[in-house]
């Protein structure tokens, strides 16, 4: 069977993939993140998933070579990764009592063809106070994670409803990925058949 490569420094992708049970290498693709100007958060997020898988294709000519992009959008507007404390904080004032969408596209470049999907899902947040805010805030986690929090860490205590993908929020749609793969030519449970056989063997 094919490499697979995961063109991405995210650990919550590399920890979603290796719990489907795939082997990959990691090879982060480093590309200009910026928004062009009137692009909408969909065409956004799905352009950038494309343009790391491509990226990454430069490590692995050959291989099935994933990229994925996660952001949060609160009334249109895109919420990336926090510039800092305040930044932060303001994002989490901002999700407050409110429902938002997560959108995650993920990609897989292979022998320079790129196929992609778009994943979005609504996270309702309750009313999230001040103090807790600045505690939220004072544990770091906010600062790697699209929209200001990680619904798989502290932050699972904000979602008061959640609609769609989870392992979308955390960063990787496992079900899409999973079609793409086998789409591919690449389907998943086929790789757990060989690890059984060759740990019988
Ligand atoms: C909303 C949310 C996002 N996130 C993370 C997933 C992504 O890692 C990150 C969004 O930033 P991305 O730019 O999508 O990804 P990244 O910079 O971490 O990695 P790369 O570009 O190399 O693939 O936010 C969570 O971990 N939990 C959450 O609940």
């Amino acid at each position: 069977m094919q490499s697979i490569v995961l063109a991405s420094a995210s650990p919550r992708r590399a920890e979603l993939l290796t719990q489907i049970g795939l082997s990959f290498l990691v090879r982060p693709a480093d590309i200009d993140e910026t928004p062009a100007s009137d692009e909408s958060a969909e065409h956004y997020v799905e352009r950038l998933a494309r343009e790391k898988a491509l990226a990454g294709s430069a490590f692995g000519p050959g291989s099935l070579v994933i990229g994925a992009d996660t952001s949060v959008v609160l009334n249109g507007r895109i919420l990336g990764k926090p510039a800092n404390a305040d930044d932060a904080t303001c994002m989490l004032e901002e999700l407050s009592g409110q429902t938002h969408q997560v959108l995650t596209a993920v990609a897989i470049a292979c022998k320079g063809s790129c196929e992609s999907c778009l994943v979005a899902t609504d996270v309702r947040f309750r009313e999230l106070s001040a103090p807790e805010i600045e505690a939220y805030v004072a544990t770091g986690e906010p600062m790697d994670k699209a929209g200001g929090y990680g619904i798989q860490g502290r932050g699972g205590i904000f979602v008061e409803e959640l609609r769609g993908s989870y392992s979308a929020v955390v960063g990787l749609p496992l079900q899409e990925i999973a079609t793409l793969l086998a789409g591919a030519g690449y389907p998943v449970w086929e790789t757990w058949n060989s690890r059984q056989e060759s740990r019988n063997e």
